[in-house]
């Protein structure tokens, strides 16, 4: 027992000196480094810096040095986008020191590797090792917190064929993926609220992040009309060949009609988590001319939703003269219809627009030709199937209750859209009382119908009475008509003229 204490405290004791030395000796490196950059100037420094990399070259003869620098020229070096991005799925044990981070905003952490670590890859059986180098920058060392990052990427020469050809082309496919994945939809508006970490602003367009957490299982549709339009969604996003072979424009419209609160913008959420798309709300009513239309139109980005909301409405201000210049200030929807396909036929790639109205009937049917909007999708009331995915999803009711009959025997008749079973459902987290509500929801707005349907009846009743009374007195002005016609004939007959 005391030679383990003796071991322990002698350990202690070589921990501590080992620590005080390794402290010294950073303390002496971190003096030789200030007096360095004191003493010698920087066209010198960088040079020696130089001369020492080359005497101590860390590579072997038969190892080649792929250098990927962060920046070209003024761009960001796309590969070293790639790098950082990638390394990142592939720490290992063997790392020493890490980086992480979180801004307020994000919800995970983002662990990277440190400046000076390095990863060893594996790729088809050969080993490719990848180092996070920083030194201060060779001609901008003069100015203070200039500093040059990149990475190197080394390897066995005979394997520079395959590393170009095949493996930087898969981590830059891999790129794309962890992007994907990693992408946070975000949505923008012109004028309205933005994040205080908005870097994402575009031209005029400001954003926050799509915090509705709405996916196509949450929705209530039916099953069959859901899988229609992922199905769709999928085949567009997967046709960039095909849509380039037609000499067609890689975008699709959608139109989406149906009653207040049947879940429009709710899809249209859905939507955009599901392909992961920013959505660019765009405001008819604030724009004023066809240049303001364009400006901003080309700040959005590929691989977002463009919605325009209310298109009844919006067409009814459609023949307004806007701005003072009147070659340029007639704005229309079909103006802005045909401007969009222009615009997007230049610049454009995977764009989806979205319309929406209350009122299909009330729609120019030149906007609902084809190719224009390419599906159109009707939002019902609530079906019994709807209202299953909603008592799921708020009362996480998988099984069936015992007041699910009688809702599902009621639901049609009833006419209700899914944001009032919503609203009754969120009142209480006791099935039998949320649910009990909802019954009772039905109950009135059948009561209702048959008090507007007996109204209607009513009216009805009231024109028939006032049809006979009219017809009545059709008959007899007709028969007074008649006898003044007769007379007129008569007198015509008498050559007289009245
Ligand atoms: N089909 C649905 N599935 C799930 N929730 C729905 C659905 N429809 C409506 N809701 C609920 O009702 C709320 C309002 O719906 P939403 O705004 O999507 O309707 P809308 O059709 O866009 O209405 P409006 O025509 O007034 O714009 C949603 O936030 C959601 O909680
Ligand atoms: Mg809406």
């Amino acid at each position: 027992m005391r030679m383990a204490s003796a071991y322990i405290s002698q350990f202690q004791m070589t921990g501590t000196s080992l620590f005080s030395t390794y402290a010294s000796l950073t303390g002496m490196l971190m003096l030789v480094r200030s007096m360095f950059n004191d003493l010698i100037p920087p066209e010198l420094r960088g040079f020696i810096v130089k001369a020492f990399r080359y005497l101590f070259k860390m590579t072997s003869p038969d190892q080649l040095t792929l250098i990927v620098d962060e920046r070209i020229g003024y761009n960001n070096n796309h590969v070293y986008e790639a790098a950082e991005a990638y390394l990142r799925t592939i720490i290992n044990p063997a790392v020493d020191r890490l980086k992480v981070s979180k801004t307020q905003r994000q919800k995970k952490f983002t662990v990277s590797i440190e400046k000076g670590e390095e990863i060893i890859d594996t790729y088809n059986g050969t080993n490719i090792t990848w180092r996070y180098v920083f030194e201060e920058s060779d001609k901008d060392s003069t100015r203070s917190g200039s500093a040059k990052y990149y990475f190197q990427i080394v390897f066995e020469k005979k394997f520079k064929d395959m590393v170009l050809g095949s493996y930087l082309p898969y981590v830059m496919d891999r790129f794309e993926q962890i992007k994907s994945e990693d992408k946070v939809v975000r949505l923008y508006t012109r004028g309205g609220n933005v994040d205080d970490d908005d870097d994402n602003a575009r031209g005029e367009w400001g954003s926050v992040r799509l915090e509705h957490p709405v996916t196509f299982d949450k929705l209530a549709m039916d099953p069959e009309q859901k899988k229609m339009i992922t199905d769709d969604l999928d085949r567009f996003v997967s046709r960039k060949e095909f849509y380039q072979r037609i000499g067609k424009v890689w975008k699709r419209g959608y139109l989406l009609y149906g009653p207040p609160g049947t879940g429009k913008s709710s899809l249209i959420a859905a939507m955009a988590n599901y392909l992961k798309f920013d959505i660019y709300d765009l405001e008819m009513s604030s724009i004023y001319s066809d240049s303001d239309l364009r400006r901003i139109l080309t700040s959005t980005t590929n691989r977002s939703i463009l919605i325009i909301e209310d298109i009844d409405c919006n067409a009814e201000v459609q023949d307004r003269e806007l701005g003072l210049d009147l070659s340029d200030s007639r704005l229309t929807l079909s103006g802005l219809l045909n401007f969009i396909d222009g615009l997007w036929s230049s610049c454009g790639d995977e764009r989806i627009i979205v319309f929406t109205t209350n009122h299909k009937e009330k729609i120019d049917p030149a906007l609902l030709r084809p190719g224009r909007m390419d599906v159109h999708i009707h939002m019902s009331y609530c079906t019994p199937t709807g209202f299953k995915i909603l008592a799921t999803n708020y009362l996480d009711l998988n099984d069936d209750h015992p007041l699910f009959g009688e809702i599902e025997r009621l639901i049609i008749p009833a006419k209700v859209t899914p944001a009032e079973v919503a609203e009754e459902l969120m009142r209480s987290e006791d099935p039998a009382i949320a649910l009990d509500g909802v019954l009772c929801l039905l109950n009135r707005k059948i009561t209702e119908q048959q008090k507007v349907e007996t109204k209607e009846s009513d009216v009805q009743k009231v024109c028939k009475i006032s049809e006979k009374e009219i017809k009545k007195v059709t008959v007899k002005n007709t028969a007074r008509r008649k006898d003044k016609g007769n007379k007129k004939k008569k007198n015509w007959s008498t050559g007289r003229v009245f």
